[in-house]
């Protein structure tokens, strides 16, 4: 198959098959194709030539529903549910149970329950508004709502990125009971380890080609990446695929931290789920934040940028007055930068271009004399980011909404580093982006902590916080249960005291305190 939009050819001649019963992962770098692919078999965009057999019946579905009619769902990559409808509502959308044409509300919630029992979803309940879930229990839903329809093949565009460790191996017993049931799936992910642990046989795309298929259990994690990139891993990235280097900073032990003045301070803060959190942020370090999803990690940064309005306590920034920003662009000027989970949502202006989206943080700081945009200006530094993150596009002026996912994450990390902040909070930076890019993103971190920078990082990724990190803190049930320089950790501990705060409240309910 071949996909152009305009004269830009994004696919070109190719060929892939599926088979009953297989989870067939589908590999290459950012932009390489595999979401296009997808879309064109879930009936979600045009195909430009070629065409597609389902069980040897010729298929062109102009559309989702006729794609779904033949026994096709799509998980996609962007979270897709409706904001300001309910869970339920979103899990039997199209299909809400009714007699003579009226909703059948006890039937709907009914269903959606077992919908998300399935994936043990038991905290969240069917009358809640999507809005209100946080990433990872969206993406949840997503996964619930697809599995919940009778299909014949199942797409999933990276179905991962926004969970934790347990959900992600919940959603591969799921993926295990379908692909016994005959079921063909096409797995999209970056995280190769997972490909390596689920999948029967991988096809690469490079560039719009295909460039092979294989047998999963015949290829090394180097080989998928040496596919990708086309290059052999060693030459491209140094041959440090899997060795952590040391801290990246130039802090030393603890006495040399305490002579040391935070560049990010915070004290006492609470704001909805989030009760009492303290630490701070020396400059040049990197600090990490980990936790299960719903432990209130997002929550915890939004409240430091004032993006939700704290109830108590203080955010310091740079020895600057102590104060509770009501506004992010307060904690803006006080110096704080801060990379959005969500970047469809809030990180990005979807339909401007990557030249618009990257001055945004720093309009008037740098792009700007006398209140008027200089664009020569804004246009340099923008082709400058573009080359720096790698970004793949057509040109600076591509709109960022037709940008690949992990494209779009480059540009909202690139974004904010335009403005010459102090400390950079980073919720999940690396969500959608491929292993090449990673590398460049904790280059860059380190490139900004040997600039004196303060750095927190949110991840569900904890091989990411282990590498990045000087120290890491674990939040359970809304608080830091724990901070320790990052090689004191291992995962198992990690993963240990996440648990820690979720056991007590689940102990004070029993014993009723
Ligand atoms: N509507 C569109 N208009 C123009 N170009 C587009 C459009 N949609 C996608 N593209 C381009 O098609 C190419 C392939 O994108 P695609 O989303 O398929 O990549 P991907 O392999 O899924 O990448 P990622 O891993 O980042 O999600 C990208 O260069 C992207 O910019």
């Amino acid at each position: 198959m071949t996909k152009r939009y305009g004269n830009v050819t994004v696919l070109r001649d190719v060929d892939f098959d599926l088979r009953r019963g297989e989870i067939h992962a589908l590999l290459g770098a950012n932009g390489a194709g595999k979401s296009t692919l997808c879309k064109m078999i879930a009936g979600l965009t045009e195909v430009t030539a070629g065409g597609m057999r389902i069980e040897g019946d010729g298929y062109a579905p102009h559309h989702k529903q006729a794609a779904e009619s033949a026994g096709v769902q799509i998980i996609q990559q962007e979270l897709n549910l409706i904001a300001t409808l309910s869970v339920a509502e979103n899990l039997l959308l199209n299909r809400l149970p009714s007699i003579a044409g009226i909703v059948s509300s006890r039937t709907l919630h009914r269903q959606a329950r077992a919908a998300l029992d399935r994936l043990q979803l038991d905290d969240v309940d069917t009358h809640t508004v999507v809005g209100d879930l946080g990433v990872g229990r969206r993406q949840m839903v997503e996964i619930a709502a697809a599995l919940a329809r009778e299909c014949k093949i199942l797409i999933l565009d990276e179905p991962t990125a926004a969970l934790s460790g347990s959900e992600t191996k919940l959603l591969f017993d799921q993926l295990s009971q379908l692909r016994d049931r005959g079921v063909g799936m096409i797995y999209i992910s970056h995280r190769l380890d997972e490909v390596k642990r689920i999948a029967d046989r991988v096809t690469v795309l490079r560039d719009g080609r295909h460039v092979g298929t294989e047998d999963a259990e015949s290829m090394s994690t180097d080989q998928m990446v040496q596919r990708m990139s086309g290059e052999l891993s060693e030459e491209r990235f140094g041959g440090e695929i899997h060795q952590r280097p040391q801290p990246s900073t130039a802090l030393g032990g603890d006495a040399d931290r305490r002579s040391k003045s935070a560049v990010l301070e915070v004290q006492g803060l609470c704001c909805g789920m989030v009760r009492d959190v303290s630490f701070e942020v020396l400059p040049g370090e990197t600090f990490g934040i980990a936790g299960l999803v719903g432990s209130g990690r997002t929550e915890l940064l939004r409240a430091i940028f004032g993006a939700d309005r704290a109830e108590s306590g203080h955010v310091c920034v740079s020895g600057k007055r102590p104060t509770r920003f009501g506004h992010p662009s307060q904690a803006v000027a006080a110096g704080l930068a801060m990379v959005t989970e969500d970047r469809k949502q809030n990180g990005l202006l979807l339909r401007q271009s990557i030249r618009c989206n990257t001055s945004l943080s720093a309009m008037v700081q740098r792009f700007s004399r006398f209140g008027v945009i200089t664009p020569a200006r804004e246009a340099s530094v923008a082709g400058e980011m573009c080359r720096a993150m790698e970004t793949r596009c057509t040109s600076i002026e591509q709109s960022v909404g037709t940008l690949s996912g992990g494209n779009q994450q480059k540009v909202a990390i690139a974004k904010w580093l335009t403005r010459d902040a102090d400390v950079f909070l980073f919720d999940e930076p690396t969500r959608g982006i491929d292993v090449g890019a990673r590398r460049r993103i904790y280059e860059l971190f380190e490139e900004l902590a040997s600039a004196g920078k303060g750095i927190l990082i949110v991840s569900s990724d904890l091989d990411e916080l282990m590498e990045t990190c000087d120290r890491i803190a674990v939040m359970s049930a809304g608080r830091l249960v724990e901070t320790r320089e990052r090689s004191s950790w291992n995962e198992d501990a990690i993963l240990q005291a996440s648990f820690a705060g979720h056991r007590t409240k689940e102990s004070q309910s029993l014993t009723g305190t």
